[in-house]
């Protein structure tokens, strides 16, 4: 049986044996994935079997095979959980096997619920004494299919670890468990005057928030999870658990060592199982004031918050929605907002402050075209306005019912974001296909929506070309393919290419270190 590869240079006669030798690997489950990542002609996956749907060979080929679980790790599992919090079942091996993102669900084999560390660290040893591989699954929001289960194997879902520990509100942190998800922790906190600002447009979990690196609209002014997690409990692939700051550690800064909080931020459950992240927490503002304002063009718009953010005005939120965005913000929200390209924004301080830099960001405007700048000061207008923006996704997605979306998620240097989105205009005027633009432009990060109708193959093989012309015109501008979303599977072909080969050797050095046997989410990343 051949190993897994990821490779884009399989030749017709070895594609021929992989498929013969996987026919006669009667005990294997194996499929060969045509990635779905590929540009030129050739749609979606071939199954083994089946005939491949490509002539061209010059596409990346993913080898997948994995054998039956080992009835004795299936007991083992039981034994360490009890019969109620594993599962075998189809409907709930499908719901694990997807995330909110456009790719086909991979199930694992198997779904397993721990509820504490310990159990997380005995089901991770019996997986490594059977070589069976780990996929984490936090609240499945992810968009790049980070939990589908490339090569089979055991899902543990940690929703049921449950817990935020003491509120620290002299020190700003608080450590919360896998099971507690960013509006729930808000909740929590918010009568200790404290908040937490990472806001992903869903309520993921918190570290599955940590595991993909996630930021939000907030992160202009407050940063990303990067900047606002303390310390992270990781069960390894051989089941020890690591404190990345070392045990019950909490400081803002430490020079002790590596890095390691940051290692584990983004790696997308390739190195090991968060178990619990104490994250930085924020005092809540005295006064928060939100605003938009319509621009004649996204031009304009872009140009405004180049301005804004050259001049240092501490923005909270800057987020710009284009036209096409606007129309499904009003239809989905039912909102009234001026179909145009518009800027949303949010102040944060002091009464004065905020009506200060409110004021000057509402004169940039101004001279660069803007008009209506328009007020949501009590906060059912402001939570109505950031709902209407949080819930984009599905407003876009209901503009066109049937249809299915390319997210794209780069980010570029702010100076280099009015380039960047006027050639995506372009490229979307010229393959016909339509793309609303929204982004968190302060961060000089924004996403396009490439609509596509499933059942044309042109239509998808023109949405794939135009999402990979994005990514490569922003690692073109010193950008990258991804600003928060994650490699995951969908960005994979773009890695070797923003780091460089020495970089994703280190990368893969460092996970061989930590996850020898190539456990952990295998597949994913790189
Ligand atoms: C409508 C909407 C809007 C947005 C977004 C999604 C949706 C549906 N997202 C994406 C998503 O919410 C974000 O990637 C979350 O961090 C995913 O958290 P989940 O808990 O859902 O992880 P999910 O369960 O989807 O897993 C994602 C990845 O993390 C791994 N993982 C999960 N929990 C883990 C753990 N405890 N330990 C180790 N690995 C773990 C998984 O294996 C997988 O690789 C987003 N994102 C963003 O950054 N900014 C945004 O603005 C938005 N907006
Ligand atoms: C589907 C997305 C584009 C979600 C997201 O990242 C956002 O709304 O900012
Ligand atoms: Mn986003």
């Amino acid at each position: 049986m051949p190993s897994l590869s990821f490779r884009d240079d399989f030749s017709v006669g070895e594609i021929s044996e992989i498929e013969e030798s996987c026919r006669e690997a009667a005990s294997s489950r194996c499929s060969l994935f045509v990635d779905q990542a590929s540009t030129d002609d050739c749609q979606g996956r071939a199954k083994v079997g089946q005939p491949l749907n490509c002539i061209s060979l010059t596409y990346f080929f993913f080898l997948s095979t994995f054998q039956e679980l080992d009835e004795n790790l299936v007991e083992s599992l039981t034994s360490i959980l009890g019969e109620k919090r594993v599962s075998l079942t189809e409907p709930v091996r499908e719901q694990h096997g997807r995330d909110e993102g456009p790719y086909e669900p991979m199930p694992p084999q198997m779904v397993v619920f721990p509820e504490t560390t310990d159990e997380v660290s005995e089901v991770a040893k019996a997986c490594y004494s059977f070589n069976v591989p780990m996929i984490p699954f936090g609240t499945g929001t992810g968009l790049e299919g980070g939990t589908l289960a490339l090569n089979g194997g055991v899902c543990l879902d940690l929703m049921r670890m449950h817990g935020i520990g003491d509120v620290h509100a002299e020190d700003f942190f608080v450590s919360v468990r896998p099971g507690v998800t960013r509006l729930h922790l808000n909740r929590f906190i918010k009568d200790h005057g404290l908040w937490f600002p990472v806001d992903p447009g869903a309520d993921a979990s918190l570290c599955g928030m940590c595991a993909t690196s996630a930021s939000g609209t907030n992160a202009v002014k407050y940063g990303t999870m990067k900047e606002n997690v303390l310390n992270l409990e990781v069960v390894l692939a051989d089941g020890r658990v690591l404190h990345t700051a070392g045990k019950d550690r909490c400081t803002k800064k430490s020079s002790a060592g590596y890095n390691l909080t940051n290692l584990f931020l983004g790696s997308e459950g390739t190195l090991g199982i968060i178990t619990e992240a104490t994250l930085k927490l924020h005092a809540i503002p005295e006064t928060m004031l939100s605003a938009i304002c319509s621009f004649p063009s996204v031009k304009s718009a872009v140009e405004t918050t180049i301005q804004i953010m050259s001049s240092s005005i501490p923005v909270a939120r800057i987020e710009l929605l284009d036209e096409e965005a606007m129309k499904a913000c009003n239809a989905y929200s039912k909102t009234d907002y001026e179909i145009a390209p518009t800027l949303f924004f949010e102040f944060h301080g002091s009464e004065a402050s905020v009506e200060a830099e409110a004021s000057l960001v509402g004169d940039l405007s101004e001279a660069n075209g803007g008009s209506g700048f328009r007020y949501a000061k009590t906060p059912e207008d402001r939570s109505k306005l950031w709902k209407a923006r949080h819930d984009m996704y599905y407003a876009i997605l209901s503009t066109k019912p049937g249809y299915r979306a390319v997210i794209t998620d780069v980010c570029v240097p702010v100076s280099q974001l009015e380039t960047m989105i006027t050639e995506t205009q372009h490229d979307f005027n010229v393959s016909g296909l339509s793309g609303p633009i929204l982004g968190h432009v302060g961060d000089g990060n924004f996403h396009s929506f490439v609509m596509f109708d499933p059942e044309d193959d042109s239509q998808l093989k023109a949405a794939r070309e135009l999402a990979s012309r994005m990514a490569r015109r922003a690692l073109a501008l010193k950008g990258t393919c991804t600003g928060e979303h994650g490699v995951g599977w969908g960005k994979k072909p773009y890695l070797d290419e923003e780091l460089g080969g020495v970089n994703v050797d280190v990368m893969r050095q460092i996970k061989a270190a930590l996850d020898p046997k190539n456990l952990m989410n295998p597949g994913k990343v790189f």
